[in-house]
């Protein structure tokens, strides 16, 4: 008998996953304050007034809360020179009470943002930015792994997706996203293959993938035809839309909640792949929001812990 594919994909809840890390992480940071009198403390720095960035700024901010953790942030203005900035991170560094810091990007132009996460004291780089991280993550030792990219490893596991042996395609060369999880699907052993916007015939090879990772900030990138019959399609993408003519495309039958949102909010939170298109295609799909990002921050938090631990208590 011919076999039955599933009407549409299965959902993976980025949203519940990441409630069930976050109960972890705040077990954990109930465990070290009452054994060690440690409460890790997360610094989060946002400078200028982007209001996207001030929007993810203020969910690191409670969700710190909510978990026990310590948070202090510093909001500066669009003017902040890199010296100023520089003068903050060294402050920071030397204080024994901290344990994370987290400089939002993207930074105004007249930041020079590299300087700026390589003043960052690798012990105390939550983000996994800092190049002692990275070239750590690139040897497989990392501790603390960019949390976009972990965040992912984490769901797939949490759902019984096997990594080994698949092979994952990568869209999007990111310092944040598609570098770092290329390299832990590879640590993985899957078999990778990156593309990005310099890649000729896309659809060839996203078509091979058992799993495909979006992330290249482009609405509706990824077609139904770009996705392998049942294949788990990891969207990334966090693109706000502002026209009820783009929602209506994207989600057909499904677009009048997504359209009062946009009524209620102004905009509304889609990914880089066509969710109608690949929804009738994939396996497993996560939504945009309530996927990847959700999973973001909750690694931030176990991120935060395990910086406190090492650096406190120097072990893992
Ligand atoms: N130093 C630094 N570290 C970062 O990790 C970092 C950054 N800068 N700059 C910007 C990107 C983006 N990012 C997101 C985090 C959470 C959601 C998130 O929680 N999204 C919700 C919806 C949020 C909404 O409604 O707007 C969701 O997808 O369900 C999204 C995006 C972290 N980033
Ligand atoms: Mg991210």
């Amino acid at each position: 008998m011919a076999e039955r594919r599933q009407e549409r994909a299965t959902l993976l809840d980025g949203a519940r996953v990441a409630e069930e890390i976050k109960a972890e992480v705040r077990e954990e940071v109930a465990r070290l304050e009452r054994e060690h009198g440690i409460i890790p403390c997360l610094v989060t720095v946002l400078v200028g007034d982007d209001p996207a960035s001030a929007v993810y700024v203020r969910n690191k901010v409670n969700t710190s809360i909510a978990l026990g953790l310590r948070s202090e942030h510093h909001a500066l203005p669009h003017e902040t020179s890199t010296e100023q900035l520089l003068a903050l991170i060294a402050q920071l560094n030397a204080r024994a009470d901290v344990d994370g810091i987290l400089v939002q990007l993207p930074l105004p132009k007249g930041v020079d943002a590299m300087r700026i996460l390589e003043a960052i004291d690798p012990a105390k780089d939550v983000d996994g930015f800092h190049p002692v991280n990275v070239g750590r993550m690139m040897l497989g030792q990392t501790a603390l792994p960019p949390c976009t990219p972990a965040g992912i490893i984490e769901l797939l596991d949490r759902y019984g997706i096997a990594i080994g042996g698949a092979h994952a395609c990568v869209v999007g060369r990111s310092n944040i996203v598609g570098r770092p999880v290329a390299q832990l699907l590879l640590q993985r052993d899957a078999t990778v293959t990156i593309c990005h916007s310099r890649t000729r015939d896309l659809a060839a090879l996203t078509r091979q993938a058992d799993i495909l990772i979006v992330a290249t900030g482009r609405v509706a990138l990824i077609r139904g035809e770009h996705i392998k019959p049942g294949a788990v399609v990891i969207d990334v993408g966090t693109n706000r839309v502002t026209d009820e003519e783009t929602i209506r495309a994207l989600f057909g039958e499904r677009a009048e909640e997504r359209v009062n949102a946009l009524r209620r909010r102004g905009y509304t939170l889609v990914g880089d792949v066509h969710p109608a298109e690949a929804e009738k295609v994939a396996g497993y799909l996560t939504p945009v929001p309530g996927g990847v990002g959700p999973l973001t921050v909750a690694m931030l938090m176990r991120n935060t812990v395990m910086a406190a631990r090492q650096r406190r208590l120097r072990s893992n």
